[in-house]
C-alpha cells in the first residue's frame, strides 16, 4: 500500500473537503466558495473553528478579496496565467510585497512626506542607505513571480535569495563608495551611504583596504545577479557574447555559436540558417530564454488546435537543405565541382579497359564499381547537410523544480544526469564519400543526366539527392535500383521518388559506421524542450540527423510493428522512460500490458501505474474493457460540465471553475492522461479477439478527448492479429524491419518496412502524414531504465487500482438456469442473430436433445426473448439482434454492458452527479454509476465468436450461422 500518494485518499473526501476549505477561508476569503460544500458552509467552519477575533477576520477576508482582485488582473499582463489553480496561489504574500513596494517607492522615489512616511523611511533608509531606491524595483518583482507562478517555489526561493544577496552586497559597495562613514557619524551619515547594513557589512574589511570590500561586494554582487536570472557559470561566456553580437548585430547562427565551423556551407545556406536562427531567437528572447519573470510559461494544452502535428518540431523554421544553391558562387563552385568529376569519369571512360572501372589520376580516382574506396578529389565537393549538434547534457526539459502534486506531495522528476550523452554525430565519413562517387559513377555509366547534389548523413543510413537535369525522366534512376545497389555493395538500398517536400530523388544507403542515438540526447534536443507537455517521447532520429520527437497525445493511438529482433521493445522502453522522465504520476497513469512477462518487468511498482503490469492476456481483455469504462466515465465529465476536450476540462478544474453541483460531496480533480501499452497485441487476439477488438475499437474510436490513448506493439503484424477495424481507428504507425512486403502492407499500408536494417530502423507515419519518416529509434539501456525507475519509485509510492484487472466478481445467477447458462446463453444468441425462433434449429445448432431444446425454448420464452409457442411454427423473436449484448448479460446476471447502456442513464447520472458516490479511478476521483462497475467481467464464461462460415453447407439459410465456443 502506499505510504504516500498523490492525491487526496478516499476516505480523506468528506474532512479534506473542510480542512482545505479552512484553510482556504483563513488564508483568502474570496476562495471559500470553491469546495463542494458550498460558500456559507465553509465559512461557517472558519468560523466556529479558527478562534479568531472578527477584526482579525474581516481584515483577513478584505485583505484575500483585495489580494485575489490584484492576482487576477496581473495573471492576466501578458500571457494569461489566469488558470493557476486556487489550491496554490499565494495572493495575500504577493500583496504584500506589491503594497510595501509601493509604500517605499511613495518616500523613497517620490517624496511622500509626513510623520507616518518619515518614521518608515528613517528605518529603511537607515537599515539600507540609498540602496532603499532599489527595493521597491525587487519588491516589485517577487510580487509579480509570486501572482504568476505561486507554485515555482523553487525559483521564487531562488529570487528572493539572490535579491537578498544584492542588497547586501550592494549596501557593502555603497558604505565605501559613501565615503566610509563611521559609527560616529550617527544615523544621518550612514544614511547617505549603505545605511547600518553597508556599515556592518564593509567596515571591518574596509580596515584591510578600501578596495577589499569593493572587490568582495562586486564579486557578491555579480554572484547575486546570476542567482536572479538563473545562470549557470558556464552559460556566462556564450551569453556576454550573444548579448554582445546583438548588441552588435552581429548575431551568429545556432551552430556557430556552439562552436560549429559553417565555413563548408554555402552563403545561402548560412543565410537561411540565420533567418531561421532568428526567427528562433524572437521566439526565445535574447538570451536564449524568456527575460526573466516572463521564464518560458508552461504551453497550455487545449484540445482543439488547428493543423495538430504528432511530430513535435519548430514547424516555422524549417531546418535548412544542403541542396544545390540555386544561382551564384555557390553554385558555380558545385558545378565546377560536379564537372570536375564528370570529367575525371570521362577521361577514366576513354581510358579504362572497361567501361565503369575507371582509372582517373590518383587526386581523382574514381572508385572501382562495388568496392568504393574514398576519393577526395571527387566527392568531397558534394555538400553534406548540417547534423543536429547533440545537446549538451541539461535539465530534460526545463522542469527539474519539486512539482507539487494534489495531496500536497512534492515529486521531483528525474535528474538529466540518468540519461548518457551519445557519441556526436558525424557529418561526413569517408564512406559518404565513396557512395557518393559510386553513385556519380553509376549514373554517368548509364547516360542518365542527373547529379548528386548533397546528402544527409543519419545515424543508420544517409540519403543522397540526387537531382535530374530537365528532360530526365524519374524512372530512368528509380529503375537503376539494383545497379545502384550492386554499386554501393549494399543490398538495403531504398528509393524514395521523390524526397517529401524537395525537388529530388532520395537514395537511402546504410551507413558501414552506424551510429546509437541515445534517448538522453533526443530529450535534450530543442524540439523536446518546445514543450512541456507530458506525453511527449523521444522518437529518434531522422535521416537528416534531426531529433524527433513526438507528442502520444495527439497520435492518438499507435501501432508499433515489425519482426522480432527489429527494435519494438526498445522503442517502448524508451518510450515509458521518456514519460518517466518528464511526466508526474498526477499528469500520467499508464496500464502496461506485457504477455511476454520480460519486456515491461523492469518498471513494475513505478506510481505512474495504475495497476500491476498485466501478464495474462485474459486479464488485458478485462482491463481493456476498464479502459472502455473510465472513458465512458471522463465522457460523462465532459457532457456534464459542457467541455470538448480533457485538457479544456483539467484546465477549468484548476482555474477553480468547475463547480460540482451543490449539497455533491465530490471534488473535481484534473484527470489525468491515460496510456495504455500493449506489448503483444497477438496474444490478446489469440484468447479474445472479438471483446479485445471491440474495446480497441471503442478505444481508439472515442478516447482522444477523454485523454486515453493506446499504443499496441506486435511483432506478428498479419490481418488477424491487425484487424481492419483496428487498423482504421490506430492511425499512427511505427513500422520496425518487417520480415515481407504483406506485413509492411499490414503496418504502413504500402511497402518499405521490409527493406529496413533492424535494430532500430523503422518508418514512422504519424497522423495525418501521406508519407513515412525515416527514423533511427532513440536507445536507452537497461541501466539507464534501472536509474530512472529508481528514482521515480524513490518518490512515490504507486497506488493500484484493484478493480481494473481483479477476479471476476460471483454472478447472481437465476436458480432456474442452473447449469445451462452456457448453452442458454448460445441459444439466446443463436435465436436473436438469426430472429429464428425454432426448437429444431436449437436441437441440431447445439447439438442437444429434444427434451433440453424444449426447456432452453421455455427459459427464452420466460426470459422474453421468444412468443409463446404456436404449434408447428417457429416462434416470434422478442429481441433485436442490437439488443442481444444487454440480454446476454441480463442472463449472465450483470449490469448492462457500458457499450449497451442508455446514452440517457449517462446523462442522467450526470445530472445526479452530486447523488452518487465518489469513486476513485487510479489517484483521483470519478462520479460514476460505472465507477462501481468498474470490476472484471468473465470473459471465458460465454460464447466466443459467431463464425461466419456455414455450419453443414446444406445450403440453407439457418446454418450460415454458427456458434463456435471455447
Ligand atoms: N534503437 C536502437 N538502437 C540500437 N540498437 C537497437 C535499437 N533497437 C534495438 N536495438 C538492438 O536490437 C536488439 C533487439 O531489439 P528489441 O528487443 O527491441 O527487438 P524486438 O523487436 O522487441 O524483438 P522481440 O519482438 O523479439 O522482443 C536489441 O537488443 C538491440 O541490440
Amino acid at each position: 500500500m502506499a505510504t504516500r500518494t498523490s492525491s487526496t485518499p478516499p476516505t480523506r473526501s468528506g474532512t479534506s473537503n473542510r480542512s482545505s476549505a479552512s484553510k482556504a477561508g483563513s488564508r483568502a476569503g474570496a476562495s471559500r466558495a470553491r469546495t463542494g460544500k458550498g460558500g456559507a458552509g465553509s465559512r461557517r467552519v472558519t468560523t466556529t473553528e479558527s478562534g479568531q477575533p472578527w477584526l482579525a477576520r474581516v481584515i483577513g477576508g478584505v485583505w484575500g478579496g483585495i489580494a485575489h482582485t490584484v492576482g487576477g488582473g496581473v495573471r492576466r499582463i501578458g500571457t494569461d496565467v489566469s488558470d493557476v489553480d486556487p489550491e496554490v496561489r499565494r495572493d495575500g504574500a504577493a500583496l504584500f510585497n506589491l503594497v510595501l513596494a509601493v509604500f517605499i517607492a511613495t518616500f523613497a522615489w517620490w517624496g511622500w512626506t509626513g510623520w507616518f512616511p518619515d518614521a518608515v523611511y528613517a528605518v529603511v533608509n537607515g537599515t539600507f542607505g540609498w540602496v532603499s531606491l532599489l527595493l521597491p524595483l525587487m519588491l516589485g518583482v517577487c510580487a509579480f513571480r509570486l501572482f504568476r507562478k505561486p507554485a515555482d517555489h523553487r525559483g521564487n526561493n531562488r529570487v528572493g535569495i539572490g535579491f537578498l544577496v544584492m542588497a547586501f552586497s550592494a549596501t557593502g559597495l555603497a558604505h565605501v563608495f559613501g565615503g566610509l562613514p563611521s559609527a560616529a557619524n550617527g544615523f544621518d551619515g550612514l544614511r547617505t551611504a549603505g545605511g547600518m547594513l553597508g556599515f556592518l557589512a564593509a567596515s571591518l574589511l574596509a580596515t584591510i583596504h578600501p578596495a577589499v570590500p569593493v572587490i568582495v561586494y562586486s564579486l557578491l554582487a555579480f554572484v547575486s545577479v546570476l542567482i536572479v536570472t538563473a545562470t549557470p557559470f558556464a552559460a556566462i561566456p556564450r551569453r556576454i557574447r550573444g548579448a554582445w553580437e546583438h548588441l552588435m548585430g552581429l548575431d551568429l547562427g545556432p551552430e556557430e555559436q556552439d562552436g560549429h565551423d559553417r565555413s563548408y556551407l554555402y552563403d545561402s545556406e548560412r543565410r537561411a540558417q540565420d533567418a531561421a536562427h532568428e526567427r528562433r531567437r524572437k521566439k526565445r528572447g535574447l538570451f536564449g530564454r524568456q527575460p526573466e519573470g516572463s521564464e518560458e510559461e508552461p504551453q497550455e494544452r487545449s484540445g482543439d488546435e488547428p493543423y495538430e502535428r504528432a511530430i513535435v518540431d519548430d514547424a516555422e523554421a524549417p531546418e535548412p537543405t544542403a541542396q544545390m544553391p540555386a544561382a551564384g558562387p555557390g553554385r558555380s563552385q558545385a558545378e565546377a565541382a560536379i564537372q570536375k568529376i564528370r570529367a575525371a569519369q570521362g577521361r577514366a571512360a576513354a581510358a579504362g579497359p572497361a567501361a565503369g572501372v575507371p582509372t582517373g589520376e590518383p587526386t581523382e580516382a574514381i572508385p572501382t564499381v562495388g568496392l568504393p574506396t574514398p576519393t577526395v578529389g571527387a566527392a568531397v565537393h558534394v555538400p553534406s547537410n548540417p547534423v543536429a549538434p547533440t545537446p549538451p547534457p541539461a535539465p530534460i526539459p526545463q522542469r527539474t523544480e519539486q512539482l507539487q502534486l494534489s495531496g500536497d506531495v512534492a515529486y521531483t522528476l528525474p535528474s538529466s544526469d540518468f540519461l548518457v550523452q551519445g557519441s556526436a554525430p558525424k557529418e561526413r565519413t569517408e564512406a559518404n564519400d565513396a557512395v557518393v562517387a559510386a553513385l556519380t559513377s553509376t549514373l554517368t555509366q548509364f547516360n542518365v543526366d542527373a547529379e548528386v547534389t548533397g546528402f544527409s548523413r543519419g545515424p543508420t543510413v544517409t540519403r543522397y539527392e540526387i537531382e535530374l537535369s530537365p528532360g530526365t525522366k524519374v524512372e530512368k534512376v528509380t529503375a537503376l535500383s539494383k545497379n545502384i545497389a550492386y554499386a554501393v555493395a549494399s543490398s538495403d538500398v531504398r528509393i524514395l521518388s521523390p524526397i517529401p517536400g524537395k525537388s529530388a530523388i532520395g537514395i537511402e544507403i546504410p551507413n558501414t559506421d552506424r551510429e546509437t542515438v541515445s534517448l538522453g540526447d533526443v530529450l535534450r534536443s530543442q524540439n523536446a524542450r518546445r514543450t512541456e507537455h507530458p506525453m511527449v517521447m523521444g522518437v529518434g532520429k531522422d535521416v537528416e540527423g534531426g531529433f524527433v520527437v513526438a507528442n502520444l497525445a495527439k497520435m492518438p493511438h499507435l501501432l508499433v510493428a515489425g519482426a522480432t529482433g527489429a527494435g519494438k521493445s526498445s522503442f517502448v522502453n524508451s518510450m515509458i522512460t521518456s514519460i518517466l522522465m518528464r511526466a508526474t504520476p498526477d499528469e500520467v497513469r499508464m496500464v502496461m500490458v506485457d504477455p511476454k512477462r520480460v519486456e515491461l518487468t523492469a518498471y513494475e511498482g513505478v506510481p505512474h501505474l495504475i495497476t500491476p503490469i498485466i501478464t495474462s492476456p485474459k486479464k488485458a481483455a478485462e482491463a481493456l474493457q476498464w479502459v472502455v469504462r473510465e472513458m465512458d466515465a471522463r465522457y460523462d465529465d465532459l457532457a456534464n460540465y459542457g467541455f470538448k476536450h480533457i485538457d479544456d476540462f483539467n484546465k477549468a478544474v484548476r482555474a477553480g471553475k468547475v463547480v460540482p453541483p451543490p449539497g455533491s460531496e465530490r471534488k473535481v480533480r484534473p484527470y489525468p492522461y491515460l496510456l495504455v501499452i500493449v506489448d503483444e497485441l497477438a496474444d490478446l487476439m489469440m484468447v479474445a479477439p472479438r471483446d479485445v477488438e471491440d474495446s480497441i475499437v471503442r478505444i481508439t474510436q472515442l478516447a482522444r478527448a477523454a485523454g486515453i490513448h493506446l499504443v499496441l506493439a506486435t511483432q506478428r503484424p498479419s490481418v488477424d492479429v491487425v484487424t481492419g477495424l483496428i487498423k482504421a481507428n490506430v492511425p499512427s504507425r511505427m513500422a520496425f524491419a518487417t520480415s515481407s512486403v504483406t506485413d509492411s502492407r499490414v503496418v504502413l499500408d504500402q511497402p518499405g518496412a521490409e527493406k529496413l536494417i533492424g535494430q532500430g530502423d523503422a518508418l514512422f507515419l504519424p497522423m495525418g502524414a501521406s508519407k513515412p519518416m525515416r527514423v533511427q529509434g532513440a536507445w536507452v539501456s537497461e541501466s539507464e531504465i534501472n536509474k530512472v525507475v529508481e528514482h521515480v519509485k524513490g518518490q512515490l509510492t504507486v497506488t493500484y487500482r484493484e478493480d481494473v484487472a481483479a477476479e471476476p466478481e460471483k454472478k447472481q445467477i437465476d436458480e432456474e438456469i442452473g447449469d445451462d447458462l452456457e448453452v442458454l446463453l448460445q441459444a439466446t444468441e443463436l435465436v436473436v442473430t438469426t430472429q429464428f425462433g425454432s426448437t429444431s434449429m436449437l436441437q441440431r445448432k447445439l447439438r442437444v436433445g429434444f427434451a433440453k431444446a424444449g426447456r432452453l425454448m421455455d427459459l427464452l420464452e420466460s426470459r422474453g426473448v421468444v412468443g409463446p409457442s404456436e404449434g408447428s411454427k417457429a416462434r416470434d423473436v422478442l429481441v433485436k439482434p442490437d439488443d442481444l449484448p444487454a440480454v446476454l448479460s441480463a442472463l449472465r446476471g450483470e449490469d448492462a454492458p457500458s457499450s449497451a447502456a442508455p446514452d440517457q442513464a449517462r446523462s442522467d447520472h450526470a445530472l445526479a452527479d452530486n447523488a452518487s458516490a465518489n469513486h476513485h479511478v487510479g489517484d483521483y476521483e470519478v462520479d460514476s454509476p460505472y465507477a462501481e462497475d468498474l470490476v472484471a467481467k468473465d470473459l471465458d464464461s460465454r460464447p466466443q465468436a459467431v463464425d461466419y462460415h456455414d455450419g453443414d453447407d446444406d445450403g440453407d439459410g439457418e446454418d450460415a450461422w454458427q456458434l463456435t465456443g471455447r
